[in-house]
């Protein structure tokens, strides 16, 4: 394990962070969507969602919403993380997180990039680790060079793009998700919680895999 994941482990949580082995029926389900900038955590939790009655929550479109309502003030600070591929303070991120969760009275929820760092899991747990139920963590793999590929595509398609979707702020991206989110996944993965899957196939392909690792999760009833 590397040291920032020993840190994670040691984060204050004392076990009790909704890892799977302390839902009472009642908490909502969580699943973590993380993998590279491109490798299609947002195709994939819409598909989710279409079919499996799952809310998707996605933690970067969470923050793109806040960074254009009128007088937020934090609006600001999340466009200088954005275009600098860093990551907003997880007071801010995890309060809308929050916020969503409740506003949508459902129980089975697609958390998309999000715990990206240290500060995002230990706030999650300090805020949310009690009040949810985490299934598992699922990492969507694909190389870099496919991603930046994809992520071009998008930007080039896009009606509007992504402040973030250039070149330079990419490469800042793939920095940050190398060095402080892959912790974030090895230490999931020590504790038993991640379901890797390739998502370099196409994404009807993908999808299927993803739905057989639902059907098979222990304490989840597939819709
Ligand atoms: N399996 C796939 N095969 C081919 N293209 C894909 C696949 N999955 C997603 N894409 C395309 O790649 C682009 C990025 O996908 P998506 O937005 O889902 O990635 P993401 O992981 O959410 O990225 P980000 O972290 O930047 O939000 C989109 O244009 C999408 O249509
Ligand atoms: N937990 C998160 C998730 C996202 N952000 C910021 C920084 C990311 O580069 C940007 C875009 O996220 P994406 O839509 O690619 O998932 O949003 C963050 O700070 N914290
Ligand atoms: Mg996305």
């Amino acid at each position: 394990m590397s040291d920032s994941a020993e840190k994670v482990q040691h984060g204050g949580d004392g076990g009790a962070i909704g890892d799977g082995h302390h839902d009472d029926g009642k908490k909502p389900n969580v699943i973590f969507v993380l993998g590279a900038p491109g490798s299609g955590k947002g195709t994939q939790c819409e598909m989710i969602r279409k079919d499996l009655n799952f809310v998707h929550l996605s933690a970067g479109d969470l923050l793109r919403v806040e960074r254009e309502t009128p007088g937020s003030v934090n609006g600001a600070a999340i466009l200088e993380h954005m275009k600098n591929g860093t990551i907003v303070p997880v007071e801010i991120t995890c309060t809308l997180l929050e916020n969503a969760m409740l506003k949508s009275g459902e129980k089975n929820f697609l958390v998309d990039g999000f715990p990206r760092n240290q500060d995002n899991l230990q706030g999650w747990i300090k805020q949310m680790g009690d009040k949810t139920n985490l299934l598992f963590v699922l990492f969507l793999e694909a190389p870099e060079e496919l991603c930046t590929k994809r992520i071009l595509s998008r930007a080039a398609n896009a009606s509007v793009v992504r402040p973030d979707d250039n070149v330079e702020s990419m490469r800042k991206r793939f920095q940050t998700y190398i060095n402080d989110t892959m912790p974030i996944i090895e230490y999931y993965h020590s504790k038993g919680l991640v379901r890797k899957v390739d998502s370099v196939r196409p994404p009807d392909v993908v999808h299927q895999e993803i739905v057989q690792l639902l059907k098979k999760t222990e304490g989840f009833q597939v819709a």
